[in-house]
């Protein structure tokens, strides 16, 4: 097992070369993945579970810029177990379960992300030979992004345009190897390597792949949902988007994701809240918390009441995934549609609002919310990752939004599907509900203006299940949260309410004042909520989150860390004796140093022995 010394001790990651990072990165990752083996082998995780314990390492402080291993997780092992048939999950499953071999997952190209049916690659069925001929027919064609496989992974699922006798059958899955699993050199046909330092992530190793008329056997077509027979006959799905599914799976976990990232946010803010003073409420008195004005109240509060409300919706859609998968094995494909615009929804909207609210938890921070040290930069370049990776968020919401017209269109000729039951209450009352201010009145409104109200219905009805098992103490600040939340949303979208609902001047006036009173009475609770999220220091990463409170202390810590304060000759790259500064970041920013060499030292020292299980 690797020590914590192996790994750059002490060093910040914002100190460490672009190198360095995934040098860094696959050192950690051997590291933490290793402990899921040792889980595995303890029987405590298994290939049909694993979410929370690679979600907890993946969302760890060990792996905080992502992991070149996370895609092998997230999607690679995923699409096997969505798309392969049983033959093919008894080959690949194990040896991808105990890291014998790592994966990615390549749809994107450079010319394609969200237009999939217009991906550029293809796979051409040659009979003669039962194989199938991966090509990239233009630069435009080289898929681009897919996780670990700029360094890392030797396997990856490939989505391409399938041709057989001729004829073009549109996008399927193949599992693909790109590497020597001995020596990691690309095989021969295959041009890969990695794409170049991001806004955050940084540590994914994200890659491209180009394919010049290389040779698989027909039985790397994933072949759960469609087939190509030995002779090159197609036979079809039952659902031509069943092919689709590793992303409603990915979709679903984001929003996980995203409680945690802005449970976290939330928490330094409001911590940071707590110990700082500035500026006087009266003259000649002691300095106030920040936390006592009501603008930062503001900026916070609703984040505590999103954190709950999108852990419940999270959880709430997990079940519902469950529960179509299972119909979906069974043959029954009625909820599918459901499922595909639920997951574009929430994936959509709980990244652009925790994207949006970590902005506010560092702002509110003023100047120490801009240091690295305080953990919320990286965390924004991590969550405003999410709204575009796995759908970009206008054209999932377009898709909701399709699902949603179709289902309205269909009121009176179908039964609705749970999620979309509301749509019937709305008709029947024709946008003339009466407003009245409180949260089933607030809820009601957004039904009428429809977009919102997944998430807003879900987090209530979760919370009436709640009042029954706890104390009234919790009970009350729980419906503070749930006031908080609606009429946070019902100011937020006045405009929508004042078009589509009979709410007057007054009731929008007393909604002001009931949203500042909720305000205060949230205010003597607002540590303790996000107490209550038990998030570790060493989970935080943070000096202005800290539990003990000594935010001063830990910033000059973490600034005495900064290489450039530890040995002045450092400050040469900006400082240069000879004064070349813009020709030396030039010249830094055109090398991309992991693409130096062919195979990155770490795979046979780190990568290779975790792979044979020697580590
Ligand atoms: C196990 C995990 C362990 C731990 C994880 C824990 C922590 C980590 C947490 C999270 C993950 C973190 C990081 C992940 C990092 C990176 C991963 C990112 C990887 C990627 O980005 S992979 C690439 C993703 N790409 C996309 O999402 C592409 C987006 N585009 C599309 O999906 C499609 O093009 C489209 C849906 C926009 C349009 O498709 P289309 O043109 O084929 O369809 P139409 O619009 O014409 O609609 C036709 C019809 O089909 C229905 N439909 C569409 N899609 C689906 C679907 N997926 N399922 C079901 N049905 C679908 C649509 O509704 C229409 O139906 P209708 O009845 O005809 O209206
Ligand atoms: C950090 C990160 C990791 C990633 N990891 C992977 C990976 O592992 N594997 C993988 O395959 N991919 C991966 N991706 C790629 C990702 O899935 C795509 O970036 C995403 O699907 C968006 O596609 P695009 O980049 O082509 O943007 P585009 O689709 O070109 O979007 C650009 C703009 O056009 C708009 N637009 C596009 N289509 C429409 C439309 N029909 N109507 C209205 N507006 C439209 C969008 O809203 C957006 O504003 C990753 C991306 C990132 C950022």
């Amino acid at each position: 097992m690797l020590s914590k010394r192996e790994v750059f001790d002490g060093v910040p990651e914002e100190y460490l070369s672009h190198k360095e990072r995934y040098e860094n990165a696959i050192r950690n990752s051997v590291v933490a993945f290793s402990l899921v083996r040792k889980m595995q082998e303890e029987g405590k995780t298994s290939i049909n579970n694993y979410r929370d314990v690679v979600g907890g390492l993946l969302g760890s402080s060990v792996l905080r810029d992502g992991s070149p291993l996370g895609l092998h997780y997230i999607m690679f092992m995923p699409a096997i177990l969505n798309q392969a048939n049983e033959e093919q999950q008894e080959k690949w499953l194990p040896r991808a379960w105990n890291c014998s071999i790592i994966g990615s997952y390549a749809q994107t190209e450079l010319g394609h992300g969200t237009f999939i049916r217009g991906l550029e690659t293809t796979a051409t069925y040659d009979a003669a030979t039962k194989q199938f001929v991966l090509h990239s027919p233009t630069l435009t064609a080289y898929k681009w992004w897919p996780g670990g496989l700029g360094q890392t992974a030797n396997y990856c699922i490939v989505v391409a345009q399938l041709y057989t006798k001729g004829q073009c059958h549109g996008i399927h899955s193949f599992i693909i190897q790109v590497r020597d699993e001995e020596t990691h050199m690309p095989l021969p046909g295959i041009k890969i390597g990695e794409i170049g330092a991001k806004l955050g992530l940084n540590a994914v190793n994200n890659g491209f792949l180009g394919f010049d008329n290389y040779r698989i056997p027909r039985t790397n077509m994933l072949m759960k949902h469609a087939q190509v027979l030995e002779d090159g006959t197609y036979v079809k799905s039952r659902h031509s988007k069943l092919n689709y599914g590793a992303m409603v799976f990915v979709r679903v976990v984001i929003v996980f994701d995203m409680v945690n990232y802005l449970s976290k946010a939330v928490t330094i803010a409001t911590r940071f809240s707590a110990v700082r003073r500035q500026c006087q409420l009266k003259a000649g008195e002691t300095e106030c918390q920040i936390l006592d004005y009501v603008t930062q109240q503001h900026k916070l509060f609703v984040s505590i009441a999103a954190a709950h409300a999108f852990r419940i919706t999270a959880n709430k859609l997990w079940l519902t995934f469950n529960e179509v998968n299972e119909q979906l094995v069974e043959g029954n494909l009625q909820r599918l549609p459901e499922l595909h615009a639920l997951a574009c929804c929430l994936k959509a909207v709980t990244t652009a609002d925790t994207a949006a609210c970590v902005e506010r938890c560092r702002l509110a921070c003023g100047g120490h919310g801009y240091m690295m040290s305080s953990s919320l930069p990286l965390t924004y370049g991590l969550v405003t990752a999410a709204c575009t990776y796995e759908g970009e968020n206008t054209v999932l919401l377009l898709q909701t939004a399709r699902f949603l017209v179709k289902t309205y269109q269909q009121l009176d000729s179908k039964a609705l599907t749970p999620t979309v039951a509301y749509l019937k209450t709305a008709a029947a009352e024709r946008f003339c509900v009466g407003w009245s201010n409180t949260t089933e009145g607030i809820i009601r409104g957004f039904q009428v203006v429809a977009m919102r109200v997944i998430i807003m219905s879900t987090f209530n009805e979760e919370v009436q299940e709640m009042s029954r098992t706890v104390s009234p103490q919790l009970k009350e600040v729980l419906h503070q949260l749930v006031d908080l939340y609606c009429t946070y949303w019902a100011l937020e979208k006045l405009s929508d309410l004042l078009l589509y609902t009979p709410i007057s001047q007054k009731e929008v006036e007393s909604l002001r004042l009931r949203y500042e009173e909720t305000l205060t009475n949230l205010r003597p609770n607002a540590v303790g909520l996000v107490d209550a999220f038990d998030l570790r220091d060493e989970m935080l990463q943070s000096t202005l989150g800290s539990y003990d409170g000594r935010v001063y202390e830990r910033l000059m810590e973490e600034a005495m860390k900064s290489p450039l304060n530890a040995e002045p000759m450092l400050q040469s790259t900006l400082g240069s004796y000879d004064g070349r500064v813009y020709e030396r970041l030039m010249e830094e920013a055109m090398k991309s140093p992991l693409n130096a060499e062919p195979v990155n030292y770490t795979f046979h020292k780190y990568l290779k022995p975790f792979m044979q299980g020697k580590l």
